[in-house]
């Protein structure tokens, strides 16, 4: 077991440019192998782009409740996540029982009719505010082919051959969740979190976050480490469906989000995920296989329906 201090810096430039990605490819599965987060930079993002994200994050968290309910999330996980509706339920970890301290807007892949037979499909939901829904498209289809090139870097990290996997991110499910943290009380019980340990449960997570800071990483002896903003750099993380398809080269790391800030903190982690219909499996390439296939949507239904009120079976 090696012990991290720090997490990695990343340049990406390479993918951008078309450049050889060999050396880029072993930085790569040198830090994912090892700790599972990194700050990637020469990522391309127009910075104007975040910036309008986080405009329109702030505008709306600043809306009243009233109107913010209007648009609860729905059964297509589409729209407001109030305040203490959320819990991350991972048996592995902690063992969690009190809902996450933050509220979030959840933006997916936008389906203008919802096709019944996939899981998720449809529309969003938007809140009245100017501009808002234009930001958040620009940087969601950005970020939709950011995420394409890191998947198939990833994937040759893992020593797959990434095109056995494209077709399944074609239509890639994807997720923009503008978060809102209000400050911890400082006389809050231990285990209140704005975000409890969790992993995340799908293949890349692009972190852009403001600098208060909170976030913090789990190192492979337990000790949590901070990650706090790096301007220009997104933390990017590998989930759960990743570490299956590498056969578990690639690491799904726990972190969590404790804010002792004083402040109110904004993140906005978007989620790269494949199809709902793709068949995550150890791909060809990664060694004798250690997991079974399993059916990304079924995976999805439960694990939404184990955290969030919106999703329980009862209702
Ligand atoms: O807000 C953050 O910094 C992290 C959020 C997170 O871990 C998540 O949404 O999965
Ligand atoms: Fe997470």
């Amino acid at each position: 077991m090696t012990e991290f201090t720090e997490i990695p810096v990343i340049d990406v430039g390479p993918l951008a440019r078309g450049e050889n990605l060999e050396t880029l490819v072993d930085e790569f599965r040198h830090a994912y192998s090892t700790i599972g987060f990194g700050y990637i930079i020469g990522h391309g993002i127009d910075p104007a782009l975040i910036d309008a994200v986080f405009e329109a994050s702030a505008r709306f968290h600043a809306l009243p409740l009233s109107e913010k309910m209007r648009i609860k999330l729905n059964r297509l996980h589409r729209g407001y996540i109030p305040i203490n509706t959320s819990t991350d339920v991972n048996s592995k970890l902690a063992d969690v029982k009190k809902p996450n301290q933050s509220a979030s807007f959840m933006m997916m892949r936008e389906d203008a009719v919802a096709d019944p037979d996939v899981y998720l499909s449809g529309p969003n939901l938007w809140p009245t505010l100017p501009e808002f829904r234009e930001a958040l498209v620009a940087y969601s289809d950005a970020m939709t082919l950011l995420g394409f090139r890191l998947i198939k870097l990833a994937l040759a990290a893992a020593g797959a051959n990434p095109e056995d996997a494209t077709a399944g991110f074609q239509t890639p499910t994807t997720w923009l969740r503008l978060l809102h943290y209000p400050p911890t009380p400082p006389q809050a019980p231990d285990d209140l979190y704005g975000s409890a340990p969790h992993t995340d449960f799908g293949c890349l997570t692009l972190l852009a976050q403001d600098d208060v800071g909170g976030l913090q990483v789990k190192t492979p002896t337990g000790n949590w480490i901070d990650a706090p903003k790096i301007d220009g750099a997104f933390v990017v993380n590998v989930g759960d469906m990743l570490h299956r398809m590498s056969n578990g080269r690639l690491l799904s790391t726990p972190h969590r989000v404790i804010n002792r800030s004083g402040r109110e903190r904004y993140s906005c982690p978007f989620f790269f995920d494949p199809h709902v219909s793709y068949g995550v499996a150890p791909l060809p390439g990664t060694g004798t296989p250690k997991f079974d296939s399993i059916n990304f949507g079924s995976y999805l239904r439960s694990e939404l329906q184990a955290g969030y009120d919106t999703h329980k079976k009862t209702r």
